[in-house]
Protein backbone atom coordinates (compact mmCIF):
# COMPACT_ATOMS: atom_id res chain seq x y z
CA UNK A 1 0.00 0.00 0.00
CA UNK A 2 1.59 3.21 -0.60
CA UNK A 3 1.23 6.08 1.76
CA UNK A 4 0.17 9.60 0.96
CA UNK A 5 2.25 12.35 2.43
CA UNK A 6 1.74 15.88 1.89
CA UNK A 7 4.20 17.92 -0.22
CA UNK A 8 6.04 19.63 2.70
CA UNK A 9 6.65 16.35 4.14
CA UNK A 10 8.09 15.39 0.60
CA UNK A 11 10.75 18.11 1.19
CA UNK A 12 11.58 16.22 4.63
CA UNK A 13 11.19 12.51 3.07
CA UNK A 14 13.69 13.47 0.45
CA UNK A 15 16.12 14.79 2.75
CA UNK A 16 16.25 12.37 5.19
CA UNK A 17 16.64 9.63 2.13
CA UNK A 18 19.43 10.98 0.73
CA UNK A 19 20.91 11.03 4.53
CA UNK A 20 20.29 7.45 4.94
CA UNK A 21 21.43 5.99 2.16
CA UNK A 22 24.26 8.52 0.98
CA UNK A 23 23.12 9.14 -2.60
CA UNK A 24 22.76 12.72 -3.89
CA UNK A 25 19.80 14.37 -4.53
CA UNK A 26 20.72 14.56 -8.22
CA UNK A 27 20.83 10.75 -8.15
CA UNK A 28 17.08 11.13 -6.73
CA UNK A 29 16.11 13.27 -9.79
CA UNK A 30 18.04 10.87 -12.08
CA UNK A 31 15.79 8.16 -10.67
CA UNK A 32 12.74 9.71 -11.18
CA UNK A 33 13.98 10.74 -14.76
CA UNK A 34 14.45 7.03 -15.79
CA UNK A 35 11.05 6.26 -13.94
CA UNK A 36 9.16 8.65 -16.20
CA UNK A 37 11.69 7.03 -19.30
CA UNK A 38 10.72 3.67 -18.72
CA UNK A 39 6.69 4.42 -18.60
CA UNK A 40 7.18 6.85 -21.69
CA UNK A 41 9.06 3.55 -23.31
CA UNK A 42 6.11 1.79 -22.38
CA UNK A 43 3.17 4.08 -23.71
CA UNK A 44 4.73 6.92 -25.67
CA UNK A 45 7.32 5.23 -27.94
CA UNK A 46 4.88 4.75 -31.04
CA UNK A 47 3.95 8.83 -31.20
CA UNK A 48 6.20 9.29 -33.59
CA UNK A 49 6.53 13.63 -33.18
CA UNK A 50 8.98 15.85 -31.93
CA UNK A 51 9.12 16.20 -27.85
CA UNK A 52 8.66 19.40 -26.32
CA UNK A 53 10.08 19.77 -22.54
CA UNK A 54 8.58 22.84 -20.75
CA UNK A 55 11.03 23.66 -18.02
CA UNK A 56 10.38 25.44 -15.20
CA UNK A 57 12.82 26.83 -12.47
CA UNK A 58 12.51 24.04 -9.71
CA UNK A 59 13.25 20.47 -9.66
CA UNK A 60 9.92 19.28 -11.51
CA UNK A 61 11.79 21.37 -14.70
CA UNK A 62 15.33 19.61 -13.53
CA UNK A 63 13.04 16.56 -14.20
CA UNK A 64 11.93 17.61 -17.47
CA UNK A 65 15.69 17.95 -18.49
CA UNK A 66 17.00 15.16 -17.13
CA UNK A 67 13.94 13.20 -19.25
CA UNK A 68 15.01 15.40 -22.58
CA UNK A 69 18.61 14.06 -22.34
CA UNK A 70 17.13 10.10 -21.83
CA UNK A 71 14.68 10.87 -24.58
CA UNK A 72 17.22 12.58 -26.98
CA UNK A 73 19.57 9.53 -26.64
CA UNK A 74 17.08 7.64 -27.53
CA UNK A 75 17.15 8.44 -30.68
CA UNK A 76 13.82 11.77 -30.17
CA UNK A 77 14.09 14.71 -32.02
CA UNK A 78 13.64 17.05 -28.45
CA UNK A 79 13.79 20.80 -27.69
CA UNK A 80 14.08 22.21 -24.27
CA UNK A 81 11.89 25.61 -23.70
CA UNK A 82 13.68 27.56 -20.75
CA UNK A 83 11.78 30.37 -18.64
CA UNK A 84 14.73 31.26 -16.10
CA UNK A 85 18.84 31.97 -16.85
CA UNK A 86 20.19 29.31 -14.86
CA UNK A 87 21.51 31.32 -12.13
CA UNK A 88 17.79 31.51 -11.14
CA UNK A 89 17.48 27.62 -11.04
CA UNK A 90 17.79 24.40 -8.87
CA UNK A 91 21.10 23.25 -8.48
CA UNK A 92 20.31 19.95 -9.90
CA UNK A 93 18.59 21.77 -12.72
CA UNK A 94 21.68 23.42 -13.09
CA UNK A 95 23.83 20.15 -13.37
CA UNK A 96 21.16 18.58 -15.51
CA UNK A 97 21.38 21.57 -18.50
CA UNK A 98 25.51 20.94 -18.58
CA UNK A 99 24.45 16.83 -19.18
CA UNK A 100 22.19 17.65 -21.74
CA UNK A 101 23.87 16.61 -25.28
CA UNK A 102 24.15 19.16 -27.63
CA UNK A 103 21.49 17.67 -30.43
CA UNK A 104 18.82 18.57 -27.45
CA UNK A 105 17.61 22.28 -28.75
CA UNK A 106 17.39 24.86 -25.85
CA UNK A 107 15.35 27.23 -26.61
CA UNK A 108 14.14 30.52 -24.54
CA UNK A 109 10.42 31.08 -23.94
CA UNK A 110 10.72 34.53 -25.39
CA UNK A 111 11.89 32.89 -28.71
CA UNK A 112 10.06 29.84 -28.54
CA UNK A 113 7.29 30.00 -31.70
CA UNK A 114 5.07 27.40 -30.53
CA UNK A 115 4.98 25.19 -33.75
CA UNK A 116 3.50 21.97 -32.13
CA UNK A 117 1.73 19.78 -34.49
CA UNK A 118 -1.14 17.30 -33.46
CA UNK A 119 1.24 14.23 -33.30
CA UNK A 120 4.13 16.59 -30.84
CA UNK A 121 4.19 15.34 -27.34
CA UNK A 122 4.06 18.44 -24.71
CA UNK A 123 5.71 17.83 -21.68
CA UNK A 124 4.83 19.65 -18.45
CA UNK A 125 7.98 20.22 -15.99
CA UNK A 126 6.76 23.89 -15.58
CA UNK A 127 6.30 23.79 -11.63
CA UNK A 128 6.20 20.42 -9.37
CA UNK A 129 4.87 20.24 -5.52
CA UNK A 130 6.77 23.38 -5.23
CA UNK A 131 4.06 25.79 -6.47
CA UNK A 132 3.33 28.09 -3.88
CA UNK A 133 1.15 30.58 -5.17
CA UNK A 134 -1.23 31.16 -8.47
CA UNK A 135 0.26 30.90 -11.61
CA UNK A 136 0.83 34.63 -13.44
CA UNK A 137 2.89 36.34 -16.02
CA UNK A 138 4.75 34.43 -18.74
CA UNK A 139 4.35 31.18 -16.87
CA UNK A 140 -0.03 31.60 -17.10
CA UNK A 141 0.78 33.07 -20.81
CA UNK A 142 2.58 30.00 -22.57
CA UNK A 143 0.33 27.29 -20.10
CA UNK A 144 -3.07 28.64 -21.55
CA UNK A 145 -1.64 28.89 -24.79
CA UNK A 146 -0.73 25.46 -24.38
CA UNK A 147 -4.26 23.89 -23.46
CA UNK A 148 -5.32 25.37 -26.26
CA UNK A 149 -2.88 23.63 -28.94
CA UNK A 150 -3.89 20.17 -30.30
CA UNK A 151 -0.99 17.69 -29.54
CA UNK A 152 -0.48 14.72 -26.73
CA UNK A 153 0.52 16.28 -23.43
CA UNK A 154 1.93 14.55 -20.08
CA UNK A 155 2.20 16.35 -17.07
CA UNK A 156 5.49 15.17 -14.89
CA UNK A 157 4.50 14.61 -11.18
CA UNK A 158 1.71 17.21 -11.17
CA UNK A 159 -0.02 19.61 -13.61
CA UNK A 160 2.09 22.65 -13.30
CA UNK A 161 -0.59 25.40 -11.31
CA UNK A 162 -2.38 22.44 -8.89
CA UNK A 163 -0.66 22.86 -5.42
CA UNK A 164 -0.16 19.08 -3.77
CA UNK A 165 -2.77 19.30 -1.36
CA UNK A 166 -4.72 22.34 -1.76
CA UNK A 167 -7.81 23.11 -4.42
CA UNK A 168 -6.20 25.03 -7.34
CA UNK A 169 -6.59 28.83 -7.14
CA UNK A 170 -6.60 29.69 -10.81
CA UNK A 171 -5.35 28.48 -13.87
CA UNK A 172 -2.57 25.52 -14.39
CA UNK A 173 -1.94 22.74 -17.21
CA UNK A 174 -4.55 20.26 -18.84
CA UNK A 175 -2.63 17.03 -19.12
CA UNK A 176 -3.78 13.83 -21.26
CA UNK A 177 -1.75 11.73 -18.73
CA UNK A 178 0.04 12.74 -15.39
CA UNK A 179 3.23 10.74 -14.08
CA UNK A 180 3.33 10.76 -10.71
CA UNK A 181 6.73 10.02 -8.35
CA UNK A 182 6.29 7.79 -5.71
CA UNK A 183 2.52 7.78 -4.36
CA UNK A 184 -0.48 10.16 -5.66
CA UNK A 185 -0.38 13.75 -4.59
CA UNK A 186 -3.41 14.01 -3.10
CA UNK A 187 -4.80 16.48 -4.79
CA UNK A 188 -4.80 14.37 -7.76
CA UNK A 189 -7.74 12.77 -6.57
CA UNK A 190 -9.71 15.80 -6.39
CA UNK A 191 -12.98 15.97 -8.88
CA UNK A 192 -12.28 19.31 -8.80
CA UNK A 193 -8.69 18.34 -10.67
CA UNK A 194 -9.57 15.90 -13.47
CA UNK A 195 -9.92 18.48 -16.08
CA UNK A 196 -6.38 18.84 -15.70
CA UNK A 197 -5.06 15.48 -14.31
CA UNK A 198 -6.22 13.32 -17.17
CA UNK A 199 -4.89 9.48 -16.75
CA UNK A 200 -3.10 9.01 -13.47
CA UNK A 201 -0.23 7.02 -13.30
CA UNK A 202 1.72 6.38 -10.66
CA UNK A 203 5.89 5.19 -10.75
CA UNK A 204 8.58 4.08 -8.15
CA UNK A 205 11.63 6.22 -7.93
CA UNK A 206 13.02 4.22 -5.20
CA UNK A 207 12.24 5.31 -2.08
CA UNK A 208 11.00 2.42 0.03
CA UNK A 209 7.52 2.30 1.33
CA UNK A 210 8.53 1.55 4.74
CA UNK A 211 11.13 5.08 4.65
CA UNK A 212 8.07 7.08 3.14
CA UNK A 213 5.82 5.38 6.23
CA UNK A 214 8.24 7.19 8.71
CA UNK A 215 6.43 10.60 7.44
CA UNK A 216 2.79 9.43 6.61
CA UNK A 217 0.35 10.75 8.80
CA UNK A 218 -3.36 8.72 8.22
CA UNK A 219 -3.89 8.78 4.11
CA UNK A 220 -2.92 5.27 1.60
CA UNK A 221 -3.67 4.48 -2.06
CA UNK A 222 -4.84 1.05 -2.35
CA UNK A 223 -3.67 -0.87 -5.49
CA UNK A 224 -4.42 -3.88 -7.29
CA UNK A 225 -1.13 -5.86 -5.26
CA UNK A 226 -2.20 -4.40 -2.19
CA UNK A 227 -5.75 -6.25 -2.48
CA UNK A 228 -4.89 -10.26 -1.82
CA UNK A 229 -3.46 -9.83 1.96
CA UNK A 230 -6.74 -8.18 3.13
CA UNK A 231 -8.84 -11.70 2.15
CA UNK A 232 -9.66 -14.65 3.88
CA UNK A 233 -8.89 -17.99 2.94
CA UNK A 234 -11.34 -20.79 2.60
CA UNK A 235 -10.38 -24.23 2.73
CA UNK A 236 -11.74 -27.63 1.20
CA UNK A 237 -13.82 -28.46 4.38
CA UNK A 238 -15.77 -24.73 4.67
CA UNK A 239 -19.26 -25.51 4.72
CA UNK A 240 -22.39 -23.01 3.37
CA UNK A 241 -22.19 -21.17 7.33
CA UNK A 242 -18.47 -20.63 7.10
CA UNK A 243 -19.47 -18.10 3.87
CA UNK A 244 -22.10 -16.67 6.32
CA UNK A 245 -25.42 -15.89 6.60
CA UNK A 246 -26.72 -12.01 5.82
CA UNK A 247 -29.74 -10.13 5.78
CA UNK A 248 -30.30 -7.14 3.33
CA UNK A 249 -33.09 -5.03 4.38
CA UNK A 250 -34.53 -2.61 1.24
CA UNK A 251 -36.79 -2.59 -1.55
CA UNK A 252 -39.69 -0.99 -1.18
CA UNK A 253 -42.86 -0.97 -3.68
CA UNK A 254 -41.59 -0.43 -7.55
CA UNK A 255 -37.58 -0.42 -6.12
CA UNK A 256 -37.77 -4.25 -5.33
CA UNK A 257 -34.94 -4.22 -8.11
CA UNK A 258 -32.35 -2.46 -5.66
CA UNK A 259 -32.72 -5.63 -3.41
CA UNK A 260 -32.44 -7.83 -6.66
CA UNK A 261 -29.31 -6.25 -7.58
CA UNK A 262 -27.40 -5.98 -3.83
CA UNK A 263 -28.83 -10.11 -3.37
CA UNK A 264 -27.42 -11.56 -6.62
CA UNK A 265 -24.05 -8.94 -6.16
CA UNK A 266 -23.69 -10.89 -2.28
CA UNK A 267 -23.90 -14.58 -3.90
CA UNK A 268 -21.46 -13.79 -6.52
CA UNK A 269 -19.21 -12.24 -3.52
CA UNK A 270 -19.50 -15.80 -1.94
CA UNK A 271 -22.24 -15.84 0.40
CA UNK A 272 -23.03 -18.95 1.57
CA UNK A 273 -27.11 -18.06 2.69
CA UNK A 274 -28.93 -14.75 1.43
CA UNK A 275 -32.32 -13.26 3.03
CA UNK A 276 -33.78 -10.30 2.21
CA UNK A 277 -36.56 -8.53 3.97
CA UNK A 278 -38.63 -6.54 1.35
CA UNK A 279 -42.22 -5.32 0.72
CA UNK A 280 -44.33 -8.36 1.09
CA UNK A 281 -46.64 -7.42 -2.29
CA UNK A 282 -42.87 -7.90 -3.94
CA UNK A 283 -41.93 -11.46 -2.68
CA UNK A 284 -43.31 -13.10 -6.22
CA UNK A 285 -40.40 -10.83 -8.12
CA UNK A 286 -38.01 -11.21 -5.91
CA UNK A 287 -37.79 -15.06 -6.14
CA UNK A 288 -38.68 -15.23 -10.01
CA UNK A 289 -35.27 -13.06 -10.25
CA UNK A 290 -33.24 -14.69 -7.45
CA UNK A 291 -34.40 -17.89 -7.20
CA UNK A 292 -31.03 -18.59 -4.82
CA UNK A 293 -32.44 -15.99 -2.20
CA UNK A 294 -35.09 -16.72 0.71
CA UNK A 295 -37.10 -13.63 0.92
CA UNK A 296 -37.93 -13.34 5.11
CA UNK A 297 -40.71 -12.98 6.60
CA UNK A 298 -41.48 -10.78 9.95
CA UNK A 299 -40.32 -13.63 12.26
CA UNK A 300 -37.01 -13.51 11.53
CA UNK A 301 -36.67 -9.88 11.56
CA UNK A 302 -37.18 -10.55 15.41
CA UNK A 303 -34.20 -12.98 15.12
CA UNK A 304 -32.01 -10.70 13.84
CA UNK A 305 -28.75 -12.36 15.72
CA UNK A 306 -28.76 -15.29 13.48
CA UNK A 307 -27.16 -13.32 10.64
CA UNK A 308 -23.41 -12.72 10.22
CA UNK A 309 -24.05 -9.21 8.72
CA UNK A 310 -26.98 -6.88 7.96
CA UNK A 311 -27.17 -4.90 4.67
CA UNK A 312 -29.67 -1.89 4.84
CA UNK A 313 -30.99 0.65 2.40
CA UNK A 314 -31.23 -0.40 -1.40
CA UNK A 315 -34.67 0.84 -2.48
CA UNK A 316 -36.46 0.90 1.15
CA UNK A 317 -37.98 4.35 0.15
CA UNK A 318 -38.24 7.58 3.05
CA UNK A 319 -41.09 5.98 4.05
CA UNK A 320 -39.98 3.62 6.18
CA UNK A 321 -41.21 3.85 10.29
CA UNK A 322 -38.08 5.24 11.89
CA UNK A 323 -39.02 3.58 15.22
CA UNK A 324 -39.46 0.65 13.23
CA UNK A 325 -35.80 1.07 11.72
CA UNK A 326 -34.02 2.39 15.32
CA UNK A 327 -35.29 -0.76 16.57
CA UNK A 328 -33.00 -3.03 14.06
CA UNK A 329 -30.04 -0.78 14.56
CA UNK A 330 -30.22 -1.46 18.59
CA UNK A 331 -30.74 -4.98 18.54
CA UNK A 332 -28.05 -5.74 16.28
CA UNK A 333 -24.70 -5.66 17.92
CA UNK A 334 -22.50 -6.46 15.25
CA UNK A 335 -21.41 -4.09 12.63
CA UNK A 336 -23.63 -4.18 9.52
CA UNK A 337 -23.63 -1.98 6.36
CA UNK A 338 -26.32 0.81 5.33
CA UNK A 339 -26.58 2.70 1.97
CA UNK A 340 -28.99 4.89 0.10
CA UNK A 341 -32.62 5.46 1.87
CA UNK A 342 -30.82 3.68 5.01
CA UNK A 343 -28.70 6.74 5.04
CA UNK A 344 -31.12 9.37 3.83
CA UNK A 345 -33.63 8.05 6.98
CA UNK A 346 -30.52 8.72 9.25
CA UNK A 347 -29.57 12.50 7.62
CA UNK A 348 -33.76 12.90 8.32
CA UNK A 349 -33.05 12.67 11.98
CA UNK A 350 -29.23 12.43 12.65
CA UNK A 351 -29.33 11.47 16.73
CA UNK A 352 -30.13 7.69 15.38
CA UNK A 353 -26.82 7.83 14.32
CA UNK A 354 -25.60 7.16 18.21
CA UNK A 355 -27.58 3.45 17.50
CA UNK A 356 -25.40 2.33 14.60
CA UNK A 357 -23.35 -0.18 15.87
CA UNK A 358 -19.60 0.96 15.88
CA UNK A 359 -17.48 -0.62 13.49
CA UNK A 360 -20.47 -0.60 10.46
CA UNK A 361 -19.93 0.60 7.40
CA UNK A 362 -22.04 3.61 5.98
CA UNK A 363 -21.70 4.10 1.55
CA UNK A 364 -23.18 7.60 0.90
CA UNK A 365 -22.51 8.75 -2.83
CA UNK A 366 -21.48 12.99 -2.66
CA UNK A 367 -25.53 14.22 -2.37
CA UNK A 368 -25.97 11.35 0.18
CA UNK A 369 -22.84 12.27 2.76
CA UNK A 370 -24.13 15.89 1.82
CA UNK A 371 -27.36 15.31 3.47
CA UNK A 372 -25.79 13.43 6.58
CA UNK A 373 -22.85 15.75 7.44
CA UNK A 374 -24.01 19.09 5.59
CA UNK A 375 -22.21 21.14 2.86
CA UNK A 376 -18.99 21.50 1.80
CA UNK A 377 -17.18 23.95 -0.49
CA UNK A 378 -14.86 21.92 -2.36
CA UNK A 379 -13.65 17.78 -2.11
CA UNK A 380 -10.57 18.80 0.51
CA UNK A 381 -12.52 20.05 3.16
CA UNK A 382 -15.28 16.92 2.56
CA UNK A 383 -12.86 14.80 2.86
CA UNK A 384 -11.66 16.10 6.50
CA UNK A 385 -15.48 16.04 6.98
CA UNK A 386 -15.10 12.20 6.50
CA UNK A 387 -12.31 11.99 8.27
CA UNK A 388 -13.92 13.57 11.70
CA UNK A 389 -17.52 12.12 10.77
CA UNK A 390 -15.98 8.41 10.46
CA UNK A 391 -13.93 9.13 14.12
CA UNK A 392 -16.96 10.62 15.66
CA UNK A 393 -19.37 7.90 15.35
CA UNK A 394 -16.54 4.65 14.93
CA UNK A 395 -18.12 3.63 11.72
CA UNK A 396 -15.92 2.81 8.32
CA UNK A 397 -16.99 5.59 5.97
CA UNK A 398 -16.72 5.10 2.05
CA UNK A 399 -17.68 8.07 -0.33
CA UNK A 400 -18.20 6.71 -3.11
CA UNK A 401 -17.01 8.57 -6.50
CA UNK A 402 -13.72 8.47 -8.42
CA UNK A 403 -11.01 7.11 -6.15
CA UNK A 404 -13.43 6.57 -3.38
CA UNK A 405 -12.52 7.19 0.10
CA UNK A 406 -12.92 4.66 3.20
CA UNK A 407 -12.19 6.57 5.96
CA UNK A 408 -11.96 4.54 9.61
CA UNK A 409 -12.55 5.09 12.66
CA UNK A 410 -9.09 5.57 13.94
CA UNK A 411 -8.51 8.35 11.63
CA UNK A 412 -6.84 6.83 8.16
CA UNK A 413 -8.11 7.18 4.76
CA UNK A 414 -7.96 4.75 1.22
CA UNK A 415 -8.34 6.16 -1.47
CA UNK A 416 -9.14 3.13 -4.20
CA UNK A 417 -7.14 3.06 -7.23
CA UNK A 418 -10.02 1.16 -9.51
CA UNK A 419 -12.65 1.69 -11.37
CA UNK A 420 -14.48 4.14 -14.11
CA UNK A 421 -16.67 6.47 -15.09
CA UNK A 422 -18.69 3.51 -16.54
CA UNK A 423 -19.73 2.76 -13.06
CA UNK A 424 -22.24 5.70 -12.35
CA UNK A 425 -24.78 3.86 -13.86
CA UNK A 426 -28.28 2.71 -12.05
CA UNK A 427 -28.52 0.12 -9.15
CA UNK A 428 -24.23 0.66 -9.46
CA UNK A 429 -24.39 1.31 -5.46
CA UNK A 430 -26.56 -1.66 -4.87
CA UNK A 431 -23.93 -3.75 -6.25
CA UNK A 432 -21.78 -2.28 -4.14
CA UNK A 433 -23.35 -2.91 -0.81
CA UNK A 434 -24.01 -6.38 -1.66
CA UNK A 435 -20.35 -7.54 -1.80
CA UNK A 436 -19.51 -5.35 1.12
CA UNK A 437 -22.21 -7.18 3.21
CA UNK A 438 -21.50 -10.45 1.65
CA UNK A 439 -17.56 -9.60 2.79
CA UNK A 440 -18.79 -8.73 6.25
CA UNK A 441 -20.66 -11.77 6.62
CA UNK A 442 -18.05 -14.33 5.49
CA UNK A 443 -15.86 -13.07 8.63
CA UNK A 444 -14.14 -10.28 7.42
CA UNK A 445 -13.38 -7.34 9.66
CA UNK A 446 -15.15 -4.27 8.54
CA UNK A 447 -12.15 -2.31 6.97
CA UNK A 448 -10.56 -5.36 4.92
CA UNK A 449 -14.64 -6.02 3.62
CA UNK A 450 -14.53 -2.41 2.77
CA UNK A 451 -11.60 -2.17 1.09
CA UNK A 452 -12.06 -5.83 -1.20
CA UNK A 453 -15.89 -4.50 -2.06
CA UNK A 454 -14.51 -1.74 -3.43
CA UNK A 455 -11.64 -2.38 -5.32
CA UNK A 456 -13.35 -5.68 -6.71
CA UNK A 457 -16.22 -3.64 -7.58
CA UNK A 458 -14.14 -1.45 -9.36
CA UNK A 459 -12.47 -4.06 -10.65
CA UNK A 460 -15.54 -5.38 -12.21
CA UNK A 461 -16.68 -1.75 -13.59
CA UNK A 462 -12.89 -1.99 -15.64
CA UNK A 463 -13.09 -5.73 -16.94
CA UNK A 464 -16.88 -5.19 -17.50
CA UNK A 465 -16.26 -1.44 -19.42
CA UNK A 466 -13.67 -3.50 -21.99
CA UNK A 467 -16.22 -4.56 -24.33
CA UNK A 468 -19.49 -2.59 -23.25
CA UNK A 469 -17.96 0.82 -22.40
CA UNK A 470 -20.89 3.19 -21.27
CA UNK A 471 -23.21 0.36 -22.38
CA UNK A 472 -22.53 -1.05 -18.82
CA UNK A 473 -25.39 -1.66 -16.39
CA UNK A 474 -25.29 -2.79 -13.02
CA UNK A 475 -26.24 -6.30 -14.01
CA UNK A 476 -23.35 -6.57 -15.61
CA UNK A 477 -20.80 -5.58 -13.07
CA UNK A 478 -22.78 -8.75 -11.16
CA UNK A 479 -21.80 -10.80 -14.06
CA UNK A 480 -18.03 -9.82 -14.27
CA UNK A 481 -17.83 -10.08 -10.37
CA UNK A 482 -16.43 -13.92 -10.21
CA UNK A 483 -14.09 -13.04 -12.26
CA UNK A 484 -12.08 -10.52 -10.64
CA UNK A 485 -11.01 -13.17 -7.99
CA UNK A 486 -9.90 -15.38 -10.78
CA UNK A 487 -7.87 -11.90 -11.95
CA UNK A 488 -6.86 -11.19 -8.38
CA UNK A 489 -5.88 -14.77 -7.69
CA UNK A 490 -7.97 -15.34 -4.93
CA UNK A 491 -9.23 -18.51 -3.91
N1 LIG B 1 10.69 12.59 -3.91
C1 LIG B 1 10.20 13.24 -4.94
O1 LIG B 1 8.98 13.32 -5.07
C2 LIG B 1 11.08 13.88 -5.94
C3 LIG B 1 10.64 15.02 -6.61
N2 LIG B 1 11.29 15.56 -7.63
C4 LIG B 1 10.70 16.70 -8.37
O2 LIG B 1 10.80 17.87 -7.63
C5 LIG B 1 9.59 18.60 -7.71
C6 LIG B 1 9.52 19.59 -6.59
O3 LIG B 1 10.60 20.48 -6.81
P1 LIG B 1 10.67 21.95 -6.20
O4 LIG B 1 10.44 21.86 -4.75
O5 LIG B 1 11.89 22.57 -6.70
O6 LIG B 1 9.38 22.65 -6.79
P2 LIG B 1 8.99 23.12 -8.27
O7 LIG B 1 9.76 22.44 -9.32
O8 LIG B 1 7.51 23.04 -8.31
O9 LIG B 1 9.43 24.66 -8.33
C7 LIG B 1 9.44 25.48 -7.24
C8 LIG B 1 10.13 26.78 -7.63
O10 LIG B 1 9.23 27.60 -8.34
C9 LIG B 1 8.96 28.82 -7.65
N3 LIG B 1 7.53 29.06 -7.78
C10 LIG B 1 6.53 28.44 -7.12
N4 LIG B 1 5.33 28.87 -7.56
C11 LIG B 1 5.58 29.80 -8.53
C12 LIG B 1 4.76 30.61 -9.37
N5 LIG B 1 3.43 30.55 -9.32
N6 LIG B 1 5.34 31.44 -10.25
C13 LIG B 1 6.69 31.50 -10.35
N7 LIG B 1 7.53 30.76 -9.57
C14 LIG B 1 6.98 29.92 -8.67
C15 LIG B 1 9.39 28.57 -6.23
O11 LIG B 1 9.76 29.77 -5.60
C16 LIG B 1 10.56 27.60 -6.43
O12 LIG B 1 11.72 28.30 -6.79
C17 LIG B 1 8.56 17.50 -7.70
O13 LIG B 1 7.30 17.92 -8.14
C18 LIG B 1 9.22 16.51 -8.64
O14 LIG B 1 8.94 16.81 -9.97
C19 LIG B 1 12.41 14.80 -8.23
O15 LIG B 1 13.28 15.64 -8.83
C20 LIG B 1 13.17 13.99 -7.24
C21 LIG B 1 12.39 13.29 -6.21
N1 LIG C 1 -16.33 8.25 -12.31
C1 LIG C 1 -16.29 7.18 -11.52
N2 LIG C 1 -15.16 6.49 -11.33
C2 LIG C 1 -15.13 5.41 -10.53
N3 LIG C 1 -16.21 4.93 -9.86
C3 LIG C 1 -17.37 5.57 -10.01
C4 LIG C 1 -17.48 6.72 -10.83
N4 LIG C 1 -18.77 7.15 -10.78
C5 LIG C 1 -19.43 6.30 -9.96
N5 LIG C 1 -18.59 5.34 -9.50
C6 LIG C 1 -18.94 4.25 -8.58
O1 LIG C 1 -20.22 3.72 -8.93
C7 LIG C 1 -21.01 3.49 -7.76
C8 LIG C 1 -22.27 4.36 -7.85
O2 LIG C 1 -22.99 4.24 -6.68
P1 LIG C 1 -24.30 5.10 -6.39
O3 LIG C 1 -24.02 6.54 -6.68
O4 LIG C 1 -24.80 4.74 -5.06
O5 LIG C 1 -25.25 4.57 -7.54
P2 LIG C 1 -26.76 4.05 -7.47
O6 LIG C 1 -27.47 4.93 -6.51
O7 LIG C 1 -27.24 4.21 -8.90
O8 LIG C 1 -26.71 2.63 -7.07
C9 LIG C 1 -20.10 3.80 -6.58
O9 LIG C 1 -19.46 2.65 -6.13
C10 LIG C 1 -19.10 4.78 -7.16
O10 LIG C 1 -17.87 4.77 -6.47
K1 LIG D 1 4.47 19.54 -13.81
Amino acid sequence: MLSIISGDDVKKLDAAFIKATGISSWDLMENAAKAFFAWYQSKFMGVMGKVFVFSGPGNNGGDGIAIARLLAESGKTVSVIFFQEKEFCSKDYTLNIEKLPSKVNLIHISDFNFEIDENDVVLDCIFGIGINRPLEGSYLEVIERLNKTQCHKVSIDIPSGIPSDEILQGKAFKADHTVTFQFPKLSLLFPEHSEFTGNIHVVDIGIPDFFIQNFHKDKFFLRREDIRKFHKKFNPFSHKGDFGRIMLIGGSVGKVGAMVLSSKAALRTGSGLVHVQIAESERFIMQTAVPEVMVAGAEEIKRLDVFDALGIGPGWGTEVDLSFYCSILKRYHKPLVIDADGLNLLSKKPENLKYVPKGSILTPHIREFQRLAGEVKDHKERLDKARSFALEHGVYLVLKGAFTSISTPNGEQYFNSSGNQYLATAGSGDVLTGMIASFLGQGYLPLNAAICGVFQHGLAGEMTALDKRRGVIASDIIDTIPATFVDLDIE
